[in-house]
């Protein structure tokens, strides 16, 4: 006899202690769900079945250790949010739940509450997905983060959570993602979700620099130890000792400057340019990348021993054709955010604007979704964007990915050209206003918009 849907257990719960097993099933049943335990990990993989949408898995299990089991429950179902319970200021544990994909992690001993908590949460976002809206229509958003970033979008939302808790780690983070997804947008909110947050952030973009220049920038130089170091300088890894470094677009970074974050980040020491006192620094460092990580240490470009110290957390960035539902939220943010720094009343999307945007496939992701609102909005004296309003600068998808490409490169030439006069003139802003004909601020613009400041 098949069991009915409502029978069937849909919260597993892996303890060997009975004990807590007891406890936390009668817990479990008082909040409304039905729970099936299990006392080992083997146990758990078998008692794993589709009905299963949650699982509380305690890290010390006689077998397979809670760590192991976590790898493979997410193996059999990579979707299943898994809430570790680990010991008390066990943060090695924590840290090594959340590489393994781990949704949320207690330390015990743990309030049942704060627990049952997390769960609803967790079947909140599995049991609602939120509803795309159109047309002017205030877009339902999903839970708050406790952060400015809510998404629609469950695997997104999964990924907020395992920021957060990254956030209060103090530990090293790598966000990786496709150009323009929010890389340097997340970098910040998991500043301003740290212990860290009254203290500085500060971004120093790899590509930016040549690399005597990019040295001296993160590490500071002695007075005289190059041509136009006329006086000592602190370097960006002392600015930011008490708060955030956060370094974009790491796999630009020279291949000479390698060893030296390496040795930053394992002994926390390092020396100015042409210094010979050892300084310390306490800062945390974020990095981003664009670029596979994985190929480069492959093909010898990164060092691997620096990758692994960099990838402590892995926080993957889904592109926004992979986050569709979340286009309203999305949308209506950055209208909000134009509408404010415009001084104008706002604007909604017609029924056919928002299907065109959801038809769309976005390579350049959120900041050509940011593009395309700027644009369309500075071309409209309504407050109502139609689908002609967004038509012909989404026109690429229709002429198909050549045309799409097209766009992307346009994005990328100004990025190169920038770049290319940026480096020439040392990053000296007024030069290079000079060079591209165009004022200061446009240059700081530049900077802003390709995610260089
Ligand atoms: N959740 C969000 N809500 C509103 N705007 C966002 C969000 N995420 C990103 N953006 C906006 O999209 C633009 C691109 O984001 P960001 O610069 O963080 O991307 P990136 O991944 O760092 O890009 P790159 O790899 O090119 O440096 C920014 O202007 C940012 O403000």
């Amino acid at each position: 006899m098949s069991l009915s849907r409502e029978d069937q257990a849909n919260l597993l719960i892996v303890d060997d202690d009975e004990t807590i097993q007891r406890l936390l099933v009668i817990a479990a049943k008082d909040h409304g769900w039905r729970p099936r335990t299990a006392g080992s990990g083997m146990a758990a993989l078998e008692a794993l079945d589709d009905g299963i949408e949650a699982v509380v898995l305690d890290h010390g299990l006689p077998d397979i250790d809670g760590l192991q089991t976590l790898e493979r429950l997410r193996q059999a179902r990579p979707d299943l949010p898994v809430i570790m319970l680990t010991g008390l200021n066990d943060a090695e544990t924590a840290v090594r739940a959340l590489r393994a994909g781990a949704g949320d992690y207690l330390t015990k001993p743990f309030e049942l509450k704060r627990l049952f908590d997390l769960l609803r949460q967790i079947r909140q976002d599995r049991r609602e997905p939120v509803v795309a809206t159109v047309a002017g229509n205030v877009p339902k958003l999903g839970p708050s983060t406790g952060g400015g970033l809510r998404s629609a979008n469950t695997r997104v939302r999964e990924l907020l959570r395992r920021m957060e808790k990254a956030a209060s780690l103090d530990t090293t983070i790598l966000l990786t993602g496709e150009s323009g997804t929010g890389k340097t947008y997340f970098a910040r909110e998991i500043h301003r979700l740290s212990p860290r947050a009254a203290e500085d952030f500060i971004p120093v973009s790899c590509p930016a620099l040549p690399r005597e220049l990019l040295e001296s920038e993160l590490f500071g130089h002695e007075k005289g130890s190059f041509t136009g170091a006329t006086a000592t300088r602190a370097g960006r890894f002392e600015q930011a000792s008490k708060g955030t470094l956060f370094l974009d677009e790491i796999g630009d970074l020279p291949a000479e400057l390698q060893p030296k974050l390496l040795t930053v980040l394992q002994d926390r020491e390092f020396f100015r340019v042409g210094g010979n006192k050892i300084l310390r620094t306490n800062a945390r460092v974020i990095a981003a990348t664009n670029v596979d990580l994985h190929a480069k240490v492959a093909d010898g470009s990164f060092r691997e021993d620096l990758y692994y110290r960099l990838n402590i957390i892995e926080l993957p960035i889904p592109p926004l054709r992979e986050r569709k539902d979340d286009l309203p939220g999305l949308t209506a943010a950055i209208l909000g955010r134009i509408a404010g720094r415009r001084g104008s009343a706002g604007w909604t999307l017609s029924p056919n604007a928002s299907e065109a945007l959801a038809a769309y496939d976005w390579p350049g992701n959120i900041r050509q979704l940011e593009n395309v609102l700027e644009r369309a909005t500075a071309f409209t004296e309504r407050s109502e964007l139609s689908e002609k309003d967004l038509v012909t600068l989404l026109e690429a998808r229709r002429d198909g990915p050549s045309a799409a490409a097209k766009v992307r490169t346009l994005h990328e030439l100004e990025r190169e050209t920038f770049l290319e006069a940026y480096r020439r003139t040392g990053g000296n802003k007024a030069r290079t206003a000079r060079e591209l004909g165009v004022s200061e601020r446009t240059v700081y613009n530049l900077l802003e918009r390709h995610g260089l400041k």
